[in-house]
């Protein structure tokens, strides 16, 4: 069963970026879905934008290409004719505001429907999309401006991006894209914490040991190259995704959905977030870059070959230990990881309880577990609980841990949508619930920047890991150290 789909009122969504890889792989298959649910209605139209001349007929023919093999068996012909009516293609240069005489016309006489500009370009350029909308007059009431990720590069690029946006869009006008926020296993996190009176006594030090959150990849940096080796895991990855994630953990039960609610949680933890800079960057972190390997018996090639041979210090893989100063999580430390070209694609939380304070069961041969709930962000979506239990056998009394397996797919019975679906009807309808505010996106940028620091002045290296493992030997030892160890991929 799917959950109600509720139309959009009608909109103009300009795509600027429409020719790049995001708009293609990810924006255009997302509407086109939408357009298959009868989400979008009437007149609604999707102009794409970027500096090429390119007729309609040529952009619609990339567009059909890229549907199709995005899509694959989800492509439908007849959807196809009623979608490609909606698309538009105008020429526009983010550093010639004098030249987008295309857009100005297209959007005229249609200032009265929703307007969102979703800028899918290289941050650098949102300021001066922004400043672009405003000198051309195309910034209505019912307007709105989409950020991708990265807003920046540090927190002072953040800023001068934020402050150049924010002087053309209001605060509530600027949606800033995290599209793990979007995920429905993360909303699921949502769910299954405030859904459910079980869990929210159990959530805290005193019952939980620790926390671990693995987002991992197979795929290499692909054609991204450029970007990534300026930008590197811990930018790419941690300042957005993974503490996002931690805040969905970490945060207190807010008082509703409401966004700012959410937001307004989700900014303590960052907030609470212990410092990792010079002094204890060493211990806390560890770095990695991928060399030659295999991923499913094929043979890859280490990032510097990918990267035309060039040596570079840029990390592909990244783990943390980190710790939340207040109450609910003193001393349950949070271990977190991610990295290209590992064993797999496999995302998952983890929350780890404490040992059982006294075994009944010490003259048996087996150790107890700790229990665990794992929460699979991707694939195969949904929620475990390991527990112990007997043996069946009229002999002996021996434990072992058995799980509680829910599959999402398997109970619901649904395709899973992809982020972007929702985050666009999101944007569309005006609710900022899933998209990050200015504050956090600061303060996760200043936790991020000092980490940089530190691994600037200390020289901190970056280990080499074999493509297809689970990255550096020493991600291990930062759990080992402790007692502790990875959470064993399946
Ligand atoms: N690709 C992905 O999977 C993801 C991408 N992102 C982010 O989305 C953004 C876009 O990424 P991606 O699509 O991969 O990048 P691409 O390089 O594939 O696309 C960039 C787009 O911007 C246009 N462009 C470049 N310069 C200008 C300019 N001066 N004026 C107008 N348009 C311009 C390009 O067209 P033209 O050159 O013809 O002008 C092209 O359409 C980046 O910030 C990226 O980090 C975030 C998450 C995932
Ligand atoms: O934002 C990004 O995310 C992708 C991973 O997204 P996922 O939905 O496939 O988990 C990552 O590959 C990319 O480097 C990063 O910019």
């Amino acid at each position: 069963m799917m959950a109600k789909l509720v139309p959009v009122d009608e909109f103009d969504l300009i795509i600027f970026g429409g020719t790049g890889d995001l708009a293609m792989r990810k924006l255009l298959p997302a509407l086109f879905h939408r357009e298959g649910d009868g989400q979008i209605t009437g007149d609604s139209r999707i102009i794409a934008a970027s500096r090429g001349e390119v007729s309609r007929d040529d952009y619609l023919a990339r567009v059909e290409t890229a549907l199709r093999e995005n899509l694959a068996d989800t492509f439908n012909e007849q959807q196809w004719q009623t979608f490609r009516n909606r698309i538009h293609y105008v020429q526009a240069d983010a550093g010639a505001h004098d030249q987008w005489g295309e857009l100005v016309a297209i959007l005229a006489g249609h200032d009265h429907r929703t307007r969102v500009a979703y800028l899918a370009t290289a941050p650098g350029l949102f300021g001066a999309f922004a400043n672009g909308l405003r000198h051309n007059g195309l910034i209505t009431g019912d307007s709105r401006i989409v950020l991708e990720k990265p807003v920046g590069h540090d927190s002072a690029s953040a800023d001068a991006i934020n402050n150049a946006v924010g002087e053309c869009f209001a605060e509530n006008q600027i949606f800033r894209i995290d599209h793990y926020l979007g995920k429905e296993t993360v909303q699921n996190l949502l769910a299954l914490r405030f859904g459910n009176s079980l869990f929210e006594p159990l959530w805290r030090r005193g019952t939980i040991d620790h926390v671990q959150i693995t987002v991992a990849e197979d795929l290499g940096v692909g054609g991204r190259g450029e970007y990534y080796d300026r930008i590197g895991a811990l930018r790419d990855m941690v300042q957005n995704h993974l503490l996002q994630l931690v805040c969905l953990v970490a945060m207190e039960p807010p008082s509703s959905l409401d966004h700012d609610a959410v937001r307004d949680e989700k900014i303590k933890v960052l907030r609470a977030l212990r410092l990792i800079s010079a002094d204890n960057v060493k211990t806390n972190t560890v770095r990695g870059q991928y060399a030659a390997g295999a991923i499913k018996g094929q043979p890859v090639e280490s990032y510097q070959d990918e990267m035309g041979g060039v040596a570079s210090s840029c990390e592909t893989f990244v783990a943390l230990k980190l710790e939340i100063d207040n109450w609910r999580w003193s001393n349950v430390p949070f271990y977190i990881r991610t990295g290209k070209r590992l064993k797999a694609k496999h995302s998952e939380i983890v929350l780890q309880f404490q040992d059982v304070p006294h075994s009944i069961f010490s003259e048996q041969s087996y150790d107890i577990s700790p229990n665990q709930l794992m929460i699979r962000l991707q694939p195969d979506e949904g929620v475990k609980l390991s527990v112990m239990a007997k043996e069946p056998g009229p002999g002996g009394f021996d434990l072992r841990p058995v799980s509680l397996d829910l599959s999402f797919e398997e109970t619901f019975g649904v395709r899973y949508p992809d982020a972007y679906e929702r985050l666009l009807m999101e944007v569309l309808r005006g609710n900022p619930a899933l998209f990050m505010r200015r504050d956090e996106v600061s303060a996760a940028w200043n936790w991020i920047d000092a980490i940089i620091a530190g691994w600037e002045e200390t020289h901190q290296k970056v280990e080499s890991y074999v493509a297809g493992s689970w990255g550096p030997t020493s991600s291990s030892f930062l759990l080992d150290r402790d007692g502790r160890a990875w959470h064993p991929e399946s």
